[in-house]
């Protein structure tokens, strides 16, 4: 877990609920998240996380209340916000090239339809290198396995160079060797360039080592917290509907278990305690310079 880099808010809930259909979906959520965090946003399957994000996004009005994003009443500020859906996969016209698909970035719109100049080819190039699938730029999407297709989408989010960057469950679908790579590529935009970052997330444990704090969706209502207060055996077990328990390793690592693994004493899915050095910036050995995981990484 990680502090924030600012203390600037960057979302901010007043009072806000939404409506979908006429039901509601959540209510009364009041608190604010601060710049240069990494946020989840949790909670159990269809309590409103997809619509949190939608919200923050103007997609979807508010029925009662406020929410501004980076000082905008939501959706006035989406120029500034790369947002990674869902359904990427199926979103995306897998007959477009990586280059293309990153280029819909910039312009919005189907290939060919706007002109696309050098300069937006070299913002193309520049964000596809940060992911790791610049030697990919001329593969269709349906060449490229489930993780690079992920890191183009996560291109065509940055390629507007976003101060926020959302990504609704980005580590659903992928193999393990994906998960972990998809978190070291999160921890390196937070960290190097300074992104906020928030994540829809079911399973805490791969994310714990870059988050700074969690938004849970919780009896109706969002809440905010820092990661150290969210980390509470009896709040997950009420979020989840299950008991679940918060282990500590002699390492002083955490993790999340369901009461029924923590006897085995073994943690699943998550990263070993030297690979958290690297991605935890308060731990004395955290190196500044960054080694992108994926450099070598074949589809
Ligand atoms: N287009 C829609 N019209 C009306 N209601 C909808 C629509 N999409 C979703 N909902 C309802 O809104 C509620 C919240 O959905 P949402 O997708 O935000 O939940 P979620 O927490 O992201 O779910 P999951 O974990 O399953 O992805 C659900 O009860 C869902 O049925």
């Amino acid at each position: 877990m990680r502090k924030p880099a600012s203390d600037d808010v960057c979302i901010r809930f007043d009072h806000a609920s939404v409506e979908r259909s006429g039901r509601l979906i959540w209510s009364d959520g009041t608190f604010s998240i601060p710049g240069g965090s990494v946020t989840a946003i949790v909670g159990t399957n269809g309590t409103g996380k997809t619509t949190m994000m939608k919200t923050e996004l103007g997609l979807l009005p508010l029925s009662n209340g406020r929410v501004e994003v980076l000082g905008q009443p939501a959706g006035q500020a989406n120029d500034r916000i790369g947002y990674v859906p869902q359904s990427y996969t199926s979103d995306i016209d897998s007959n477009l090239t990586a280059e293309q698909s990153v280029l819909l970035g910039l312009t919005g719109t189907r290939f060919g339809i706007h002109p696309v100049n050098r300069q937006d080819k070299e913002r193309a190039a520049g964000a596809m290198r940060f992911v790791g699938v610049e030697d990919r730029a001329h593969a269709r999407l349906s060449q490229l396995s489930g993780g690079l297709r992920q890191r183009v989408a996560i291109a065509q989010a940055l390629v507007c160079n976003p101060k926020l960057l959302m990504l609704d469950e980005p580590l659903a679908n992928l193999d393990l060797a994906s998960q972990r790579a998809t978190v070291h590529l999160l921890a390196q935009l937070n960290r190097q360039l300074g992104m906020t970052i928030q994540v829809v997330a079911h399973d805490l444990n791969m994310l714990l080592p870059i988050l700074t704090g969690a938004v849970y969706l919780l009896d109706g209502h969002p809440h905010y917290a820092r990661m150290d207060d969210v980390l509470d055996s009896d709040l997950l077990t009420h979020l989840y509907g299950t008991k679940v328990e918060v282990v500590t390793t002699p390492q002083g690592d955490m993790f999340v278990a369901p009461d029924t693994d923590v006897s085995d004493g073994v943690a699943h899915d998550r990263f070993k305690t030297t690979e958290m050095v690297d991605l935890h910036p308060r731990h004395p050995e955290a190196g500044e310079a960054y080694e992108n995981p994926t450099a070598n990484q074949q589809d």
